[in-house]
């Protein structure tokens, strides 16, 4: 990801990195009466776009958050609607731009009180921003739970009052919003869940903070798009040839034989040259039959990681998956075991899902330290909780580690020395060098069985091909939610696979021709 150039769109700040935005916005010369006056405005402006003139009530906070609402107030007032606005707070202790929006407003101000809302279609939520940190206590908590209860329409500025933006958590209780128009760059409390579920439609609006105040922050997150990494994708080289393509290598069990089919045939669809499944000499058949443009080698009965370890001898073999169908009853946990540290050994790219995972439940040490060279781990959140029990549990990041799955990603990535995807709805990819990316596009329709060895057959594929294990997830992560998408309601595991190409069309279409 050499290109990850720091002005990207796609970087995403963290409540504290926005406040440094803000500062250095006001050092480079932008005031901030100018940037509240931009955010009230394009909140203002989003509105009169999507709603045609009603009763609004502004809900005004005791911060910036609510000084954005006065604007907006004065604004929507100006273009004809019927406002009221309330304000929770003290005036004397109001920032002096929110103060002197504050006094611009010449309507009454209200106190707060749920009763408001009985002649209100619309609410403008400019309670707390993406910085708060604690629950909300009192009349604003009165009025999310009303708010919760009547279901009026929302309009949220920068966050729905009461989500944490640098996590997504929900502290207390959150009204959802319809609308949310956030500053300058998205924050990941907008990306991860619950916050993402809480924004409804998301804009982000450009108040004139520069660009270039970006380049003094060290940002290290981003929201996942081509963009990333389009310039790093192995495309087929005119003049190559398949082993120019990379040979992968997937470990398969005798019990569970879809899973690890699921992942080969997804490495040869994203382009890996050759693929071949080593599987053990008593599941040998079903595979063979199974399998048509991957090749099936066997393992011999109670010798299979030596023989698996045999096939690792030729360095043809640079990309291995073991996990989909590995198998952890019995003898085939201590078989597991042998086969990922067999891989690992060798230094080359290796992908670990499922019960490549599992299988160290008692042990993660002994896999972290076998870890030495390029290696994807994909865990879902029963597995990760397996293998990194102490970062679920610890307390030393905030209140709501359990809720902070950037965090709990990045310190596997550490701790580990992996890229770890932690999967789900809003999958996050994380490296030890302290990158990391969250998934936007994945569809529900993915939360079907076998749809993570296909994305592990994707990261393996990318792989073989010669991609940096970062970008290999990155954008797996990615063609795999396209796929889900371009497939829909209905789909299956298997139509993953298949419903690739027209993916990497589009993809070729918009990104290889300039
Ligand atoms: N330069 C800037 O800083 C800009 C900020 N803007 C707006 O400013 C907002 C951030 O402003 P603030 O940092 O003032 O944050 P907030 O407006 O979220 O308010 C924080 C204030 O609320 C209090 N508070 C926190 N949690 C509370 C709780 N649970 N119950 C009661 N009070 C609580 C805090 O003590 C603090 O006074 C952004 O969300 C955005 O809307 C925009 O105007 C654009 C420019
Ligand atoms: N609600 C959801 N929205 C989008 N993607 C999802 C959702 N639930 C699961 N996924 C994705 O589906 C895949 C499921 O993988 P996994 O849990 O390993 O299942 P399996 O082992 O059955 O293949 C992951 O890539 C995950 O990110
Ligand atoms: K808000």
């Amino acid at each position: 990801m050499a290109h990850m150039h720091k002005q990207y769109p796609q970087l995403l700040l963290t409540a504290s990195e926005m406040g440094m935005a803000d500062k250095s916005a006001v050092v480079a010369g932008v005031p901030v009466m100018d940037l509240m006056a931009a955010a009230g405005k394009a909140v203002a402006d989003a509105v009169l776009e999507r709603w045609s003139t009603c009763s609004v009530l502004v809900l005004c906070g005791p911060g910036n958050n609510g000084g954005d609402g006065f604007v907006v107030a004065k604004l929507l007032q100006a273009a004809g609607w019927s406002v009221r606005l309330a304000f929770m707070g003290s005036v004397e202790k109001l920032s002096p731009e929110a103060a002197c929006f504050f006094h611009a407003w010449q309507g009454e101000v209200e106190e707060y009180s749920v009763d408001l809302l009985e002649q209100t279609d619309l609410v403008i939520d400019a309670m707390f921003g993406a910085g708060l940190t604690r629950s909300l206590e009192g009349k604003a908590r009165d009025m999310v739970d009303a708010l919760i209860e009547r279901e009026i329409p929302i309009c949220a500025v920068d966050v729905p009052s009461g989500i944490d933006g640098t996590t997504g958590a929900v502290l207390g209780k959150v009204a959802p919003a319809e609308l949310t128009v956030t500053f300058f760059r998205k924050k990941p409390g907008h990306l991860l869940f619950p916050g993402r579920g809480l924004c409804g439609e998301l804009v982000v609006a450009d108040i004139g903070i520069p660009v270039t105040v970006l380049d003094e922050l060290n940002l290290q997150t981003w929201e996942n798009s081509p963009e990333l990494w389009y310039r790093d994708y192995p495309w087929p080289r005119l003049d190559g040839h398949k082993f120019h393509r990379g040979h992968a290598l997937v470990f398969g069990g005798e019990n569970i034989t879809g899973a690890s089919r699921l992942t080969a045939r997804s490495a040869m669809r994203i382009g890996a040259g050759l693929v071949t499944l080593a599987a053990p000499i008593k599941a040998w058949a079903v595979y063979a039959t199974a399998l048509t443009g991957v090749m099936v080698a066997k393992l011999e009965q109670s010798q299979e990681a030596e023989d698996f370890e045999e096939l690792l001898l030729d360095t043809r073999h640079n990309a291995i998956a073991v996990g989909p169908g590995a198998g952890l009853a019995g003898f085939e946990s201590i078989r597991t075991r042998k086969i990922v540290l067999a891989a690992l050994i060798t230094g080359r790219a290796t992908v670990l899902d499922a019960d490549a995972l599992s299988a160290f439940a008692n042990d993660p040490q002994t896999l972290f330290d076998a870890i030495n060279g390029p290696c994807v781990m994909t865990p879902h959140e029963g597995e990760f909780a397996r293998l990194f029990p102490k970062i679920n549990k610890s307390p030393e990041i905030n209140n709501n580690l359990a809720d902070d799955k950037l965090t709990r990603a990045r310190l596997a990535a550490k701790q580990s020395g992996a890229v770890v995807v932690l999967k789900g709805a809003d999958t996050v990819i994380a490296s030890p060098d302290g990158r990391a990316i969250i998934n936007s596009n994945a569809p529900a329709d993915l939360a079907t069985g076998g749809s993570g060895d296909v994305l592990a057959g994707f990261i393996l594929g990318l792989l073989a091909q010669g991609m940096s294990p970062f970008d290999a997830a990155a954008a797996a992560v990615w063609m795999h939610g396209e796929v889900g998408n371009e497939v829909g309601a209905g789909l299956i595991a298997e139509d993953l696979p298949e419903h690739l190409p027209k993916v990497l069309a589009v993809f070729k279409r918009q990104y290889l021709s300039p």
